[in-house]
């Protein structure tokens, strides 16, 4: 029985009647295929990434496992459509905490429509793309109580789209804080799992430098609008439960193209700038957990 996921945060969502990804209960992530290229390109990908011999194997975990194509029931009901099926990359964690992060300060590639460019040109001088390198897609916090969905914050796409360094900042502190899951600004981040999930051998930092790595020499793939997207659960580390750890990995490869032999600049500049800003929240002493708001008012414990 195919359902809609609870934890997808950007995106085409399944709800209303669009067509949207659905999920089984056996960890598999099924994401409809796009009827113009798109669909037909991110299959492309992901068969050209799993038999490319150049990718590093400790890379391939970055990426969900891809099980395939199968035809199964639309979540918009127009009966049978072709999906991706990919690994459920949230299916391991209860209540996941999840950020989808569009790295590159230009989401559009080169030779797609003069259309599509300017769409992509618009979006991305609205948001922080231009400016930071990458931009924040979606997000859902989680209070620390399991399953208390008052507890949990997902803000719009209007709230994400407007951010300065300073909001992003904000946003990626409450990301790995306890305390108030919302738009709050006043809110002061108590930042409890930013050595848990941040930062140690296992952490996000670790796993983007990783990523970094690879992206300083790999000249096979350009990732457009692709995401970095960020999972960990509160309430299992609470519990020292170890599979509750943070996870990277990437999605969306509907605008991969063909490297022919460059770096992808344009990637590896938007997680470089990713990484500066993690690292200067681990770095940061705690007395400057409060963080100026949009009028520049710095709010106190
Ligand atoms: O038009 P929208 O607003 O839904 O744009 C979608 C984007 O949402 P955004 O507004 O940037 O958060 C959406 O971005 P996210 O994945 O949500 O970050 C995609 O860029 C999507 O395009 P594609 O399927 O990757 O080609 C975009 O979808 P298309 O409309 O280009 O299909
Ligand atoms: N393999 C996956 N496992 C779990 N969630 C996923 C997976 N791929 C994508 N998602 C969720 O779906 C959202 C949108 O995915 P994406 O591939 O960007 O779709 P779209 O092409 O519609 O923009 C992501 O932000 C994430 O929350």
């Amino acid at each position: 029985m195919l359902k809609i996921p609870n934890h997808q945060v950007a995106g085409h969502k399944a709800i209303d009647g669009i067509l949207g990804p659905l999920i089984d209960d056996s960890g598999n992530f099924y994401k409809p295929l796009q009827n113009d290229d798109r669909g037909s390109n991110e299959v492309s990908f992901y068969e050209s990434f799993n038999s490319e011999p150049r990718v590093p194997k400790s890379i391939l975990k970055y990426f969900p496992i891809f099980h395939g194509t199968k035809i199964v029931n639309a979540s918009d009901g127009s009966g049978l459509h072709p999906h991706l099926v990919l690994e459920d990359v949230a299916s391991c964690y209860p209540n996941p905490s999840v950020m989808d992060v569009k790295i590159g300060s230009r989401t559009w590639y080169p030779q797609a429509s003069e259309e599509y460019i300017k769409k992509c040109l618009d979006k991305d001088r609205v948001t922080s793309s231009i400016t930071l390198g990458f931009r924040v897609s979606g997000l859902k916090l989680v209070g620390s109580v399991a399953n208390e969905d008052d507890l949990s914050w997902q803000p719009d796409r209007k709230f994400l789209q407007n951010l300065s360094a300073e909001d992003v900042k904000l946003l990626l502190s409450k990301f790995v804080s306890s305390n108030m899951p919302s738009e709050d600004a006043a809110a002061c981040p108590d930042r409890a799992f930013v050595e848990k999930v941040f930062g140690g051998s296992n952490g996000v930092l670790e796993q983007l430098l990783e990523l970094k790595k690879w992206f300083e020499v790999q000249t096979i793939f350009h990732f457009y609008s692709c995401s970095v997207l960020m999972l960990y659960d509160k309430e299992s580390l609470l519990n020292g439960k170890s599979s509750g750890g943070a996870v990277v990995k990437l999605v969306d490869f509907a605008h991969v193209v063909d490297a022919e032999g460059a770096i992808d600049h344009n990637f590896l500049g938007g997680l470089c700038s990713l990484i500066k800003f993690i690292s200067d929240i681990i770095a940061s002493p705690d007395d400057e957990n409060c963080i100026s708001n949009n009028n520049g008012t710095k709010y106190e414990h």
